[in-house]
This record gives structure tokens, C-alpha cells and sequence, in this order.
């Protein structure tokens, strides 16, 4: 039997390589297999290949490439952003920090109840095993976003880093890091004699699908994930002015001085020329993408109200918050509709409830956090579309929504 038309709507947990990222791939494996340290020609060809891949990830995120650092993924990244942080706090805080009662005898972290758990996570184990304090800041269920001034007023004298990403993976709501930026800059100048308090911001759902520009958004570190936006599976960190003290990163690894002794090991030349092709094409593309995905997405919701009526509820869709423009969250209103169940009887869309790293059997905690009632939540699908999803493709989802929903309601 020919395979059965299949679509694809979850390019939220990872995306195909663009045809030209294989290519760059699949042309460093035979030409560039150099060590990139060596001084002959293999070398010197394999690390040109990295120098133009870190040019292209600069140039697309508008940083110096020197601020660039490549890593195996966006969970190292975060890890490494964070750790760094804890290292820079202890630094400082070699005299302690002045005043304040015991909650500023730790690194202070302040973060959002929206993160992926490369950054929950993290500071979850950093604050059960003592080493810092965090304040995890509820995202208001009326924008789906953390509120600027509850993220602020958390801020305390052991403050050292506040990370908050920058648009979520479930809803796609966009974060307000770059007013986050602007207000903290101002706190900063009148932190005297306190250290410099770091912004960092997960951008590894923004990029491809939103400008993102580390000058708007004024953050200090910014997080790359080249697997969300057609490249391989491997990432990269931005840090501003690398190698100056205001803004410090301290290695997790010790080695053979590759990436500056920031991120030792032999590089994976291959997959780096990768990354670099996926950067060079949203460069090129990204307006292109963008109106591209928001009219696919749009049209999605437009065919689902029409086919669902008023039993239709978007999660991520608030009045006053911008989303990405790929991303729809979506309930279908019925006490027999989990999302897991609707997704099991679809025979064409492939999709997901919520991010592929959390159970598909329970409700978004994501959709608890920003107040969905359960009843809603558990219904949820996220369908997250891509630069190939067509109209066409939209057509089938919405006929294989309607037979799935079906089943469901009248146990067919
Ligand atoms: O949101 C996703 O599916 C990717 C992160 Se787990």
C-alpha cells in the first residue's frame, strides 16, 4: 500500500536540514575532515570552514562572531550560561555580599515558570543542592508572559543573573526581554557597589521564525539551537564582548584549547559548516519565513474555528502579546477529547500536546503555569507549522481533525 499522505506540524521540537545545510554537510565530510588546530592545509581548510560558519551565526543574530562560542546543543549552552553565572557570583562575592539577611548569602537567580528545563532544571538542582537561591517568576495568565516589574522587584542585593527566554515553545508567546533589558540596565547603574546583575535569553524558538538581534534585545548571553531552524543538532552561545570581564563565561570543560579554552574539544567541523548554512539562510530568508509561517498559521486557526465553532480555545493567542508566528496552541472543547487521544486516532498529522521532552499523557505544565484550567489544558494539541507546510496540508489536518474528533465523540 503507498505510504498514506503524512503532515508534519511540530516544527517546534525539531525541524528537517534544509537541503542546502546537507550539502554544506555533506561536502565538509569529504573535503574539510582536517583538525581545524593543524597548520597544514587539511587544517587551515577545515578551519576556515568553522571561521566563515561563526561569521554567518554572528551576522544572524547582529553579534561580533568573536562573541560567538559553538556548543553541542542548546542544553549545553543553557548549562554553561548558568554555571557561568554561579562561578561569577562566587567571584564577587568572595567579601560576601553587603547587608541583606541569609537569602544573600547565595547566588541569586531570578527566572520564569515558562522555561524549557535546560534552564528550569538546572536552577531547580543549583537551589535543592544549596549552591544558589532562585525566584521562579509566574507568568501572568492574562498575557501568557512574565510581568517586566514582578521580574524586576524580585531583584535582591545577591542578584547575579535573571534568564528568561525569549519566546516559549508551547504557546509561542514572545517574552518582553528587551524591556526586561532597558529597566535592568538603569538598576545596574545604581547597583554601585554590587556586581552587574547578567541577562541571558533561550532564543532557541525565535530564530528562523522572528528577527532576533542581541543589540535590540540587549541581553548579555543568548542561546542558539540550530536544530529549530533547519540546521543540525548542534548550538551555539553568544556572550558579549567575550573576553571581557563585565560580561564573564567560565568552560564546564578542560581540554585542548579549542573555542578560545571557552569549549575544549575537537571541533565537529561538519556539523559546525552546517549550522553555518542554516544561519546564512535565515539571513537571507528570515522576512521570507516569517510571513510565509504567520499566513500558514493563521489560516490553520481560521479553518479550525470554522470547523470547530465556538468549542475551539487558542492557549497561546493573547490580545496583548506577540507569538511566534508558527505556533498554535489549540483546545478542542469536550470532556472526550484529551489531545493525546485526538492525536492517536489522526492518521495524517503528526503533532505533539506540548514540548517532546515532557510526558504527551498529562496536561502542559507550560498551560497550567499561564492559569488554562486542567479541563482545557489536557485538551490541548500544540501544532507548530513550517516552511513547507502548505494550505494544502492544512486542508488534510483539519479533515483528519474532524474524523479523529469523531471517533472520539461517537466511539466509532
Ligand atoms: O518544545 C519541544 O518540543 C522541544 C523542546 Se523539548
Amino acid at each position: 500500500m503507498a505510504d498514506e499522505k503524512k503532515v508534519y506540524l511540530d516544527y517546534n521540537a525539531t525541524t528537517p536540514l534544509e537541503p542546502e545545510v546537507i550539502g554544506a554537510i555533506t561536502s565538509s565530510l569529504t573535503e574539510e575532515w582536517g583538525n581545524p588546530s593543524s597548520s597544514h592545509d587539511a587544517g587551515v581548510k577545515a578551519k576556515k570552514v568553522i571561521d566563515e560558519a561563526r561569521c554567518n551565526v554572528a551576522n544572524m543574530i547582529g553579534a561580533k562572531s568573536s562573541d560567538i562560542i559553538f556548543t553541542s546543543g542548546g542544553t549545553e549552552g543553557n548549562n554553561m550560561i548558568i554555571q557561568t553565572a554561579v562561578k561569577y557570583a562566587y567571584h564577587d562575592m568572595s567579601n560576601g555580599y553587603p547587608g541583606g539577611d541569609n537569602r544573600d548569602k547565595l547566588p541569586h537567580f531570578i527566572t520564569s515558570n515558562l522555561e524549557h528545563d535546560s534552564v528550569k532544571l538546572v536552577l531547580e538542582h543549583l537551589a535543592e543542592e544549596g549552591t544558589a537561591s532562585v525566584t521562579f517568576v509566574p507568568a501572568s495568565s492574562k498575557t501568557g508572559q512574565v510581568d517586566v516589574d514582578d521580574v524586576l522587584s524580585a531583584i535582591r542585593p545577591s542578584t547575579c543573573m535573571i534568564t528568561v527566554m525569549l519566546a516559549n515553545n508551547e504557546t509561542g508567546v514572545i517574552q518582553p526581554i528587551k524591556l526586561i533589558s532597558e529597566k535592568l540596565r538603569q538598576i545596574n547603574q545604581s547597583r554601585k557597589s554590587l556586581p552587574k546583575i547578567l541577562l541571558h535569553t533561550d532564543a532557541a524558538q525565535a530564530i528562523g521564525k522572528i528577527e532576533v538581534d542581541v543589540e535590540d534585545l540587549g541581553v548579555d548571553y543568548l542561546t542558539v539551537v540550530g536544530h529549530k531552524f533547519y540546521g543540525p543538532r548542534i548550538g551555539a552561545i553568544y556572550v558579549r564582548n567575550l573576553g571581557d570581564k563585565d560580561v564573564p563565561l567560565y568552560p564546564m570543560l578542560y581540554g585542548g584549547g579549542q573555542e578560545r579554552n571557552y569549549r575544549p574539544g575537537t571541533e565537529n567541523t561538519v556539523m559546525i559548516a552546517g549550522l553555518g548554512k542554516a544561519a546564512e539562510l535565515v539571513v537571507k530568508n528570515i522576512i521570507c519565513y516569517k510571513n510565509h509561517l504567520s499566513s500558514v498559521r493563521d489560516y490553520l486557526e481560521i479553518k479550525l474555528q470554522e470547523a470547530f465553532k465556538d468549542r475551539i480555545h487558542l492557549n497561546g493567542k493573547f490580545a496583548t502579546s506577540e507569538r511566534l508566528p508558527n505556533t498554535c496552541n489549540v483546545s478542542i472543547l469536550s470532556d472526550k477529547l484529551q489531545g493525546h487521544k485526538v492525536l492517536s486516532n489522526c492518521r495524517i498529522l503528526q503533532a505533539s500536546i506540548g514540548a517532546a521532552c515532557h510526558s504527551q499523557n498529562r496536561p502542559s505544565p507550560i498551560l497550567l503555569a499561564i492559569g488554562v484550567p486542567e479541563s482545557v489544558a489536557r485538551n490541548a494539541l500544540r501544532l507548530s507549522v513550517g516552511r513547507e507546510t502548505t494550505k494544502d496540508d492544512i486542508d488534510c489536518v483539519i479533515q483528519d481533525l474532524i474524523q479523529a474528533v469523531n471517533q472520539l465523540e461517537n466511539h466509532i
